[in-house]
């Protein structure tokens, strides 16, 4: 099968075989001889840090690996095994570099004999046990994108073209390649099965033919018949693949050329089932006759019955016995002879010979996903706006008639300008404060692999919104604007507009600085609670700025409602004359309009200053948005 493979595809492009070798780079077959995966001495520490109010924070450290040895022949496909919380995962994140910041990793990781650490994440692909996409794009759509993403530059777009149609045709996703991945939400059944999503995953995994692949628990929550489908197909790849799996059923385990099987972060046993059952055998394990082999050795690593400390005995005696026996020789042998590297051949050339694609292609590529997923839901969209017009009418209809050159007219002018903040301010604010927790798997999971710099994406998804939010802002303020029959010059309302959209865009901003800073979404909500309602309270309608205490007072400087209700009110009441006045009901009185904007602490001049400022703001909130949001992918890892 996987000479079949190789050839199907060459023949594919490369008819000629000289062809193909000049054009190793373009079609993403590197005429690579093959890996060898060892590693020695492997430890993994987590750092946990428990935070204490009013002390010092208390930091401890825990061992989840502890020194495990281990080798993966060329073309082989190895199951690491062991009971839920064992070190499975935490070997495979450890091995492929794709590991948590926190952790602490020691130990050599060698490929052919050569050690590698960060030039991992390009040299493997890495199948994850959750499949995280993108449910409004197609199968194809995906595959392409990710192909944009992860190959190397010159790879021509068609190339990438015929990549993503061979791993389509090669893992049985023909029929749905142009079915939307995730389900819609309006009732379109447009999901694919489980055993199409991980077959997906791993073709993703596979998109820049590495020869070395790690797959964590590819057949979860998958029926047998699709496991064995899965694990059958790795079998047949032409790679190296180390593969974390569950109690595998018989026919899995068949596909399996050996095994690795820890408990309690240790190794207990490297080589074939056979050797695995004569192992387990020889230390008193009983088998039973209608037992599986993957039943029975997974039987064996359950902690026995009794305290925590009693089962880590038995894993240490284990551990020890494997190591003194027969059986650890292989692996140690494969070891040593990985200790004289394969001199620098052109296998090895080719392998770290990547060159990834240039930030600004992978920044329109991502900007093109960030805007495709959001046309992938007109309805929702739609949904958006008939509220925004819904919400407009309702609010404006109270202002209809309203709006006169008298001292309530005063009022509901005032009133209507901060509807206009309000509205373009909270909305938009928690709607970006839900987005990056919503995001956060996936982001984390493409940032770990080395896909693109979160600056890329950052800028991509600010840019994507950018349209909608404005529209949004417009259309909000022009329905106002009709209903309470504001200032109505056409400078008048273009400068309204312009403050509207540049409200609603710090507010959006401000929305994703806090879903950065903070850990969670909830305990960003309760300070972002907080923040917008001082930024509210010192905008100017509840209190008179030049009455602020001191200590509050420069606050005013951040409050980009301050600014929009300041610069809102120049544009209404500037050069507003003879307004009308019965100073027995109404106290104060207002003449005119600058009576108004002197009443409020504003002044004329500040108009261009304050959007200056609410530009300034914007910048300022994405800033230190990106700043935290980069440290918050990096605590995720
Ligand atoms: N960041 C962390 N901080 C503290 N403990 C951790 C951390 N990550 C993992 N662990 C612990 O390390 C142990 C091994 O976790 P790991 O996910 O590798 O297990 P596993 O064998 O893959 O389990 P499963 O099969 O259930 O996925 C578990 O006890 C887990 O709770």
């Amino acid at each position: 099968m996987t000479m079949k493979l190789d050839s199907f595809y060459l023949q594919q492009q490369f008819p000629n075989p000289s062809e193909y070798k000049k054009n190793k780079y373009q079609n993403g077959y590197d005429g690579r001889e093959g890996i060898t995966l060892t590693w020695s001495d492997l430890s993994v520490t987590v750092k946990q840090i428990k935070k204490k109010f009013f002390k010092s924070n208390a930091v401890t450290y825990k061992k989840l690996v502890n020194n495990v040895s281990g080798a993966v022949e060329n073309g082989k496909l190895v199951a690491l095994m062991g009971p839920s919380g064992a070190g499975k995962s935490t070997i495979l994140y450890a091995l492929s570099h794709r590991h948590s910041d926190q952790m602490m990793v020691d130990g050599d990781v060698k490929i052919n004999g050569h050690r590698v650490n960060k030039s991992m994440c390009r040299i493997s692909g890495f199948m994850r046990q959750e499949d995280i996409f993108i449910g409004d794009l197609t199968v194809k759509e995906h595959l392409l994108f990710m192909a944009c993403l992860k190959l190397d530059k010159r790879t021509t777009y068609q190339e990438k073209e015929h990549r993503v149609s061979y791993l389509i045709s090669e893992l049985g996703l023909e029929h749905c390649k142009n079915r939307k991945i995730g389900g819609s939400m309006f009732g379109q059944r447009a999901e694919l099965s489980g055993g199409e999503r991980k077959r997906l995953s791993f073709a993703t995994a596979c998109l820049s033919n590495p020869a070395l692949l790690f797959c964590d628990e590819p057949t979860t929550g998958l029926d047998s018949l699709n496991a064995i489908r899965i694990v059958s197909m790795m079998a047949s790849w032409n790679a190296t693949i180390l593969c974390t799996i569950h109690q595998p059923s018989p026919e899995v385990l068949k596909c399996f050329s050996s095994v690795m099987l820890v408990a309690d972060g240790s190794l207990v046993f490297s080589g074939s089932v056979d050797d695995a059952i004569n192992f387990f055998r020889s230390a008193g394990y009983h088998m039973n006759v209608n037992e599986g082999a993957g039943e029975f050795l997974m039987s064996c690593l359950a902690p026995p019955p009794g305290s925590a400390l009693s089962a880590r005995m038995a894993v240490k005696r284990l551990a020890h016995q494997f190591v003194i026996s027969e059986y650890s020789k292989t692996t140690e042998l494969l070891i040593a002879l990985q200790e004289q590297p394969i001199k620098a051949s052109k296998m090895t050339e080719t392998l770290f010979d990547h060159k990834s694609s240039s930030w600004l292609y992978k920044f329109y590529y991502i900007l093109y996903r960030s805007i495709l997923e959001l046309l992938r839901n007109p309805q929702l969209q739609w949904l958006k706006i008939a509220q925004k017009i819904v919400v407009a009418i309702a609010a404006g209809l109270c202002y209809v008639g309203a709006v006169n050159n008298d001292q309530a007219g005063v009022q509901a002018v005032q009133g209507a300008l901060f509807i206009l903040i309000t509205e373009n301010t909270f909305p938009a604010l928690y709607a970006a404060l839900a987005l990056i927790p919503k995001e956060l798997p996936l982001l984390v999971r493409e940032m770990r692999d080395g896909d693109y710099h979160p600056s890329a994406l950052y800028l991509a998804k600010i840019i994507s919104h950018l349209p909608g939010l404005a529209l949004d802002a417009f259309i909000f303020t022009a329905i106002i604007y009709l209903f309470a029959n504001l200032r109505p010059t056409t400078f008048a309302f273009s400068v309204v507009s312009l403050i509207s959209i540049l409200c609603i865009l710090v507010s959006t901003a401000c929305g994703f600085m806090f879903a950065s800073v903070f850990e969670n979404y909830e305990l960003a909500s309760v300070f972002l609670i907080l923040f917008d309602n001082t930024m509210m309270i010192i905008s100017g309608l509840f209190i008179k700025l030049s009455t602020l205490p001191l200590m509050i007072s420069w606050l005013q400087y951040l409050s980009w409602m301050r600014y929009s209700y300041e610069s809102l009110s120049i544009i209404q009441w500037q050069d507003v004359k003879n307004i009308s006045c019965d100073a027995s009901t109404y106290l104060p009185c207002f003449r005119s309009g600058s009576e108004i904007i002197d009443y409020y602490s504003f002044s004329e001049d500040h108009l261009y200053w304050n959007i200056t400022f609410l530009v300034i703001l914007f910048f300022c909130f994405n800033v230190i948005g990106y700043i935290f949001f980069v440290q918050k992918i990096r605590k995720h890892f």
